[in-house]
Parts: C-alpha cells; structure tokens; sequence
C-alpha cells in the first residue's frame, strides 16, 4: 500500500479569509444577434471546507460561472480574487499554469484520456505541472487511487471501469495537484442513485479535509450535503442558501 504521508491534506484556512471570492461580475458572450449577458453582478466568497452548489434552470448561467472559477474563461466585468491573486488580467498561458496547481475540474463525463490507463491519467496533472519529484508522482497515483477506494484499477484503461469508478479515477485526477479548490460540472449527471451517493460522501469527506467543492447540480435532492448553496436565473444570483458552515 503507498504511504498515507503523500497525500497531506491542505490544512484549513487559520484565518476567515475567502479563498474564492467574487465581486460584481458579469460575463457578456459576443453573439452574432449582439452581446448577451450571461452573468449579471454575481458577488458571493467561499472559505477552504465550503461544499458550494450551484443550482439553477438550464441556460441560467451554472457552467459560464464554473468555467470563470476554473479560469477556463474569463469575466467581463468585476473582479475575481483566488486567497490573495487577482485572477483578471492574466493571460491564458498564465491562467493555465495558475489553474494546473489551484483548482482540480471534475465532468459531468469523466473526460479520462482513454488511451492511458487510469494511474496515468492521474499523474499527468502532476507531469503537466511538475508537481513534487518525477519518482514520486505515481506512488501519489496510487495513492489517491487507494484513497477513492480504486487501487485495484490503477493498470486498467478507463474504458474498463465502471461510471462511478471511472468518476472516482477523475476525482483522483483532479487532486493530483493537491489543490484547495475543486469546481465539478454536473458530476452525477452520468450517475446512478447508490453511485451518486458514493460520490457525493467522497466530495464532503474532501470538504472535511478543507477542500473546497464548487458543484453545478440539477439534482434538488442533493441539498442536505452542500454548506451553501446559489441558485441562478437568466445570469443573476436569485437565491443564496449558507454561506457560512454546515449545521
Ligand atoms: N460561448 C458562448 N457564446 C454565446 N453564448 C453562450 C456561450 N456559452 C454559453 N452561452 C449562453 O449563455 C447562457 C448560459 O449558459 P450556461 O451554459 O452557462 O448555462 P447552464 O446553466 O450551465 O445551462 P445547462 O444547465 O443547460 O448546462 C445560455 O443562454 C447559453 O446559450
């Protein structure tokens, strides 16, 4: 079995500071009928160990906000502040190389490369971005592999895994890099019930260890696991449920 001591948690915040926070933003898309706003002044701050969902009628605006906390895309307008970096105004190499070592993406798909076998696709975070020394990158592997409950799957290729195993191995993927904050687009989408929960009790148990979970959800019945929750219409933030710690 790998050692337990390559997967150091991230030690919760000491301070309240927000490690995500948002103010006033809006995403305007240039559409061939003009632009159209996506996002309208969307503010909101999540600490290490907040399980977020974001929830909302299709077209709201779920995946635009996720891919704004990614750094896939950028916004418009506002300003978007990751602990003490400003992440306007960076471009998309810098962008790129900052989101390879902060933020893990889980999909709704798995998006495992199917040609590599499942250890692979978990190191190659960690190639990408250097992450610890070359000769410990699969033993970190295997080990968060063990951690998700799917060592015995490390040699096989994702296509010969289970959904929710092939979603375990993408959660792995996405902590290769050990990074405070995961953002997950619909990752139940493509699950069923017992999965669903399986999966949704590993996101919580990673909150407990400080992470912080962003999750765009259809799924109502969800609620009980998210310390905070939003809810979108036409771009602009209708609801909010939390923010502060669950109960
Ligand atoms: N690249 C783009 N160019 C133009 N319009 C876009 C682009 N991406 C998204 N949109 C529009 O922005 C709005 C919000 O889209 P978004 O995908 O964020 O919604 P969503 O709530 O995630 O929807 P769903 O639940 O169906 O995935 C939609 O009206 C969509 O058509």
């Amino acid at each position: 079995m790998p050692p337990t001591s390559l997967l150091k948690p991230v030690a919760r915040l000491a301070t309240a500071a927000p490690i995500v926070s948002l103010r006033a933003i809006g995403k305007t898309y240039d559409t061939p009928a003009g632009p159209f706003a996506a996002l309208t002044d969307i503010t909101l701050s999540l600490e290490a160990g907040a399980f977020l969902a974001v929830v909302g009628k299709s077209g709201s605006g779920k995946t635009t906000l996720a891919n704004l906390l990614t750094g896939i895309d950028s916004a418009t307008s506002g300003d978007i502040h990751f602990g003490n970096v400003l992440l306007n105004g960076k471009s998309e190499e810098e962008l790129t190389a900052w989101r390879g070592r902060n933020v893990g993406v889980v999909f709704q798909f798995f998006q495992l490369l199917p040609t590599l076998t499942v250890v692979e696709n978990v190191m190659l975070p960690m190639d990408f971005c250097r992450f610890g020394r070359p000769q410990d990158r699969r033993p970190r592997a295997l080990a968060l592999l063990e951690k998700l409950g799917i060592a015995e799957q490390a040699d096989k290729l994702p296509a010969d895994l289970s959904g929710g195993q092939q979603q375990r191995a993408a959660i792995a993927r996405a902590l290769a890099n050990d990074p405070p904050l995961l953002v997950a687009d619909e990752p139940t989408g493509n699950l069923d019930s017992r999965t669903t929960t399986e999966v949704m009790d590993l996101f919580r148990g990673l909150t407990e260890e400080g992470k912080t979970v962003v999750m765009v959800t259809h799924e109502r019945d969800l609620g009980d696991y998210f310390t905070d929750t939003i809810e979108l219409a036409d771009g602009r933030m209708v609801t909010t449920q939390g923010q502060g710690g669950r109960s």
